[in-house]
């Protein structure tokens, strides 16, 4: 992992392309998922909308809480070449296993392909958008190849939790009562 953390910083062999992987590693943090759910949430009119983005939510929440507690159990740390200059995080982001960028790149990859109706080249763009959010994680130095394949194999299953405990205005009428207009 240490070999292929290229852009770890603007000294390593790949230095000069450290502020498109930050980019890239913005593109899968928390904050912009949970926010812009919550503000597609308020926006939205439409009641198939409503529950999907409701949906979205609870398993981006989801996803927040089972990595922090992961985190916080195996605790190990980032490593050494990691240089700690993330956009906000929260105290168990000092560990690395598993990475909350690669579980949520896929359990977000999943959701898409499954709920929204897009033509084939969008699809594989958000294919591949989950594949680079992965890579760049070790390439930036952040984390461990094994914190990424287990952070996509944990994202992977988590939407199939989400799958089964789907949030509907019949399984959860006070949800959606709080969100109709
Ligand atoms: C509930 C709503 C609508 C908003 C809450 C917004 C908010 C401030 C959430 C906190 C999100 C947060 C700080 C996530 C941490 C993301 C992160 C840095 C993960 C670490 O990724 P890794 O790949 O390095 O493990």
């Amino acid at each position: 992992s240490k070999r292929l953390g290229v852009c770890a910083g603007e000294g390593s062999a790949w230095g000069s392309a450290r502020p498109l992987m930050k980019v890239i590693e913005i593109s899968g943090h928390g904050v912009p998922w949970l926010l812009g759910t919550f503000y597609g949430l308020c926006q939205s009119d439409s009641s198939a909308a409503r529950e999907v983005l409701l949906n979205l939510l609870f398993a981006l929440l989801l996803d927040l809480v089972l990595v922090a507690v992961v985190k916080g159990l195996v605790k190990r740390p980032r490593p050494t070449h990691n240089k700690m200059d993330m956009f906000v995080t929260i105290s168990v982001d000092k560990y690395s296993f598993p990475s909350g960028h690669a579980t949520r790149a896929a359990l977000v990859c999943r959701f898409i392909l499954r709920h929204l109706v897009l033509a084939v080249p969008l699809r594989v763009l958000v294919v591949l958008w989950a594949l680079i959010v992965s890579i760049s994680r070790v390439m930036l130095g952040r984390h461990n190849m094994t914190d990424v394949l287990f952070g996509l194999l944990l994202g992977y299953a988590l939407y199939s939790v989400v799958e089964h405990c789907w949030l509907s205005p019949l399984s959860a009428p006070a949800l959606f009562a709080l969100w109709s207009h």
